[in-house]
């Protein structure tokens, strides 16, 4: 019996949003593999149109393609596929319920709109039977969030920690390597290109705490937004926390971390932070130096996993959209639909306050009987168990370093507020909470 071949089926129309960094590198792609994406789809899929908003900056893509209108673009009847890499809330939130009450599938690289409505879109996308993907917003290129929600959606998830930004770990990993402060190491990540005109968004954890709110969704079945994520920035870590860490065998990282917590009487939470934290450098993610992102995964059956590779970039990035792109148009082709929000566990989020953690501390105090004695029994009195000291005698004073095992980090936090008003106790040169290790 012979088979009868069967030729593309109909184009697969897209609308792109916005062509700055991702866009740009979206359109070659799309461009430079049109023949291979075909076969691989069952179906061409062909640009309907770009929306920008300076069309005269855009010489590298067809110029028939260029509109200033968004909005026209999304609701085009000849649209099957909205891709939007523009950024931010507005327009964009509009622009994509606006496409999914149509029943257009969105990819989108937009992790701050995911982070604070993606509740809305998937909503949206569920009541017309649209597909929702977004495979770049976090960590870039690597795939890890397709790995969440499909991979590993039959085991239990109960940790997931990663350095999720590069331009704080490019920063980090230069403060390590030579010693010097915060600010000159930003200056010089600056001017190297690997930070933004405005790093508010990378430093102060903005973006990683969008990222981690991505991750606890989809890793514990429960929505969580931007504004549930404790957020600290790297602003405050100094060349003394560096210096501190390394002197202990540890590094500094800024990590998105989501676990699941569960009370002694059963009772599951998730706490979901971003932070920075000192890790063993034998670690896996002590070797993430750079621009690199790198997001370590537990489960229940699968045991540990760790995702690696470059979290941002144009072609990076634009894989990963390309990526979706080829899923939502098979789906289209296939007429079936992709993973639609799970949230079904809705688990309460456990504030910082109750979240057991690790210290480092360290300090300058007087070189003098009774010091140690008056120190540790702060730890006693908040019932915080120390782990490790280490004392180093100089001439007038001594430098302790304290590393407690786990205490709720309200009870850390106040241990240390007490220490610092000791009068035995000259500076409290670091703290920084301690991870990776028992
Ligand atoms: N660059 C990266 O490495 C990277 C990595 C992961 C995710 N992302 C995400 O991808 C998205 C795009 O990032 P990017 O780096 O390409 O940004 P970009 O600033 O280079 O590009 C955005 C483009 O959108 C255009 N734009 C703004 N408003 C518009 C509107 N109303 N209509 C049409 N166009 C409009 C801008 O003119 C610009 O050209 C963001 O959500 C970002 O968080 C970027
Ligand atoms: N600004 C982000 C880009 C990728 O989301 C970073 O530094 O990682
Ligand atoms: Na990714």
């Amino acid at each position: 019996m012979s088979v009868k071949e069967t030729g593309p089926g109909k184009p697969i129309r897209v609308a792109l949003l916005g062509c700055g960094t991702v866009g740009t590198e979206v359109v070659r792609l799309l461009t430079d593999q049109a023949e291979d994406l075909t076969q691989r789809i069952g179906a061409p899929v062909e640009l309907a149109g770009i929306a920008v908003r300076r069309p005269n900056k855009h010489r590298e893509v067809p110029e028939h393609l260029l509109t200033t209108d968004a909005s026209a673009l999304v609701k085009s009847d000849d649209v099957d596929v909205v891709v939007e890499v523009i950024g931010g809330i507005d327009p964009t939130r509009g622009l994509l319920l606006e496409a999914l009450r149509n029943g257009k599938s969105v990819v989108t690289a937009n992790k701050a709109l995911l982070a604070e409505h993606g509740s809305d879109l998937f909503e949206a996308a569920d009541a017309s039977g649209a597909d929702l993907y977004f495979e770049a917003a976090v960590a870039g290129a690597i795939p890890l969030l397709r790995p969440l929600r499909e991979s590993l959606a039959g085991d239990r998830i109960t940790r997931v920690m990663g350095i999720v930004n590069g331009t704080t770990n490019f920063v980090l990993s230069a403060m390590d390597a030579t010693g010097a402060g915060y600010a000159e190491t930003l200056e010089e990540a600056s001017r190297l290109g690997y930070a933004e005109a405005d790093p508010t968004a990378d430093v102060d954890g903005f973006d990683a705490a969008s990222k981690a709110a991505i991750l606890a969704s989809l890793a514990f079945h429960t929505r969580v937004t931007a504004s549930d994520v404790h957020r600290e920035g790297i602003r405050a870590v100094s060349a003394a926390d560096v210096a501190a860490a390394k002197g202990l065998g540890r590094t500094v990282k800024l990590l998105a971390i989501c676990e699941r917590v569960t009370s002694p009487s059963g009772q599951e939470s998730v706490a979901v932070r971003v932070h920075p934290a000192m890790i063993p450098r034998t670690h896996p993610l002590a070797s993430v130096n750079g621009a690199f992102n790198a997001v370590f995964v537990e489960a229940d059956a699968a045991g540990e996993m760790m995702f690696y590779g470059q979290g941002a970039g144009g072609a990076p990035t634009a894989s990963a959209v390309l990526g979706d792109l080829v899923a939502v148009a098979r789906n289209k082709v296939a007429s079936g639909r992709g993973p639609r929000e799970s949230a079904y566990a809705a688990l309460p989020v456990q504030p910082m306050g109750n979240t057991p953690t690790r210290y480092h501390i360290s300090l300058d105090v007087a070189d003098k009987a009774g010091v140690l004695s008056q120190v540790a029994a702060v730890f006693a009195e908040h019932d915080v168990s120390i782990a490790a000291v280490r004392q180093e005698g100089r001439t007038e004073d001594a430098s302790l370093v304290i590393v407690t095992h786990a205490a709720t980090d309200a009870a850390l936090r106040s241990t240390v507020d007490k220490i610092g008003g000791l009068p035995v106790v000259r500076e409290v040169v670091s703290v920084m909470r301690v991870e990776g290790e028992e």
